[in-house]
């Protein structure tokens, strides 16, 4: 698909129902590549489609005497990569798309400075492109090294450097500072790292990996929740009576965005575990929903969506990361969010709010900025009525069939150049 065309999407009226398949996560798979590589081998099942895996797959295939790699738009990409690299001792340029240019990385880059990586900035200090020196990291042996993190701008600075932990002579100890967001990122890292064999704990505040190599192992990847919560909205928004069953899914998933199961029971609907993955159903929501995003940035923008259409009154905090993901997601839903007369209303300290307002779909174009997540999230408003979504091939960083999952759950998709 043309990243240039749009798509035009309508529904019968009908009730949702039938199964939907999900992509891989592409959170485990960017982790279990990079463990895999440092492990030396090990059978990865069912590894993600999207991109951003495909992208990790390649660039980590690449010759060691390529000169530059791009991680295009991949964030777990563009950090685990740095990490990677750097203690693999390649002497390569790190790039990425111009939006990935204004992604910060210092916190990553400083912390490998002082683990003896020599990595230059040649463009805007503490941002990609990356000059990678090829000087691997040689602390001392006898103990860990202590690095200082902040943990308040991206988890996937901490990821990164627990992956490479175990290479180090005497391990690491982070010392994470100030508010730590996207948790269960760190925690999923340790589950991947810990099922290769290495030895590491998360305590809080210090995580600590020890100087104990990665065994091969094989690991087959989960359904990715993020994508399940795009399914969650359209179950949410659908005529009464709908339903929609989405294989690949576990009760005890090592991803934090599973947390949409208790934000969608607020918002109507109900989750059910069997053998093959869950059946989503239909309740009526709760009168007014408050919801604190540090540990699922992801969904903030599904929720978001779904309470305006729905006209539950909605409260988010810990929106912090969301300016400098893919998009500005704050700034970005504000403006298409208004294309419907719903809103979201910074109240200051952090807080923002989805008013009850009078909210009608009916043929807006709707801008995705560059982000997946954009195009993802107000998908689901064409069961309410007709919708345009311009740049359709964005999904393809995390969740490529998409389009083609609407088309067999029954809305009609035309392409349109
Ligand atoms: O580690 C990961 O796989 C991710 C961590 C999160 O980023 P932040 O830690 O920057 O919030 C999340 O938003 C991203 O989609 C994937
Ligand atoms: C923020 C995201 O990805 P990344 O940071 O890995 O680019 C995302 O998938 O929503």
């Amino acid at each position: 698909m043309d990243t240039s065309s749009s798509l035009h999407l309508s529904w019968s009226g009908r009730p949702l129902s039938g199964s939907a398949q999900l992509p891989a996560s592409k959170s485990e798979s960017n982790r279990a590549l990079i463990i895999q590589a440092l492990a030396g081998g090990g059978q990865l099942h069912n590894l993600s489609d999207a991109n951003d895996t495909e992208l990790m797959q390649r660039l980590l295939a690449e010759p060691a005497t390529a000169d530059t790699l791009n991680a295009e738009d991949a964030g777990t990409v563009m950090r685990f990569l740095t990490a990677y690299l750097a203690i693999t001792g390649r002497q390569v340029l790190l790039t990425g798309t111009a939006r990935m240019r204004q992604r910060p990385i210092g916190v990553l880059v400083d912390a490998l400075r002082q683990l003896g990586a020599r990595i230059d900035y040649t463009e805007q200090a503490g941002f990609p492109p990356l000059q990678l020196q090829g000087r691997t990291p040689q602390p001392p042996a006898e103990e860990p090294v202590e690095l200082r993190v902040r943990g308040d701008i991206s988890s996937q600075y901490i990821s990164a450097l627990m992956m490479i932990g175990p290479q180090l002579p005497g391990g690491l100890r982070l010392r994470l500072l100030g508010k730590v967001g996207s948790r269960p990122y760190i925690r999923m890292t340790q589950s991947l790292m810990q099922h290769f064999g290495a030895q590491c704990r998360d305590l809080g505040e210090v995580v600590e990996v020890r100087p104990h190599a990665y065994q091969p192992a094989d690991y087959t990847i989960e359904g990715d929740w993020s994508a399940a919560s795009y399914w969650y909205a359209m179950v949410a928004l659908a005529p009464a009576g709908s339903s929609i069953v989405l294989p690949g899914l576990r009760q005890y998933s090592w991803q934090g965005d599973q947390a949409i199961v208790g934000i969608m029971a607020q918002l109507g609907v109900v989750t059910e575990f069997g053998a093959e993955g869950v059946t989503l159903t239909q309740q009526a929501p709760a009168l007014a929903v408050e919801q604190d995003f540090t540990h699922c940035p992801d969904l903030a923008q599904t929720v978001a969506v779904v309470a305006a259409a729905t006209g539950v009154p909605l409260v988010l905090t810990g929106l912090e990361s969301l300016r400098i993901k893919e998009t500005d997601r704050i700034a970005a839903l504000q403006i298409e969010l208004a294309k419907f007369g719903g809103a979201l209303l910074d109240e200051g300290d952090g807080r923002f709010r989805v008013p009850s307002a009078a909210f009608q779909v009916s043929g807006q174009s709707i801008d995705t900025y560059h982000d997946h997540r954009m195009a993802m999230a107000f998908a689901p408003l064409a069961l309410r009525g007709p919708l345009t979504i311009l740049a359709p091939a964005v999904v393809r960083k995390s969740y490529p069939q998409f389009w083609r999952e609407l088309g067999t759950a029954g809305f009609t998709v035309t392409e349109q150049t």
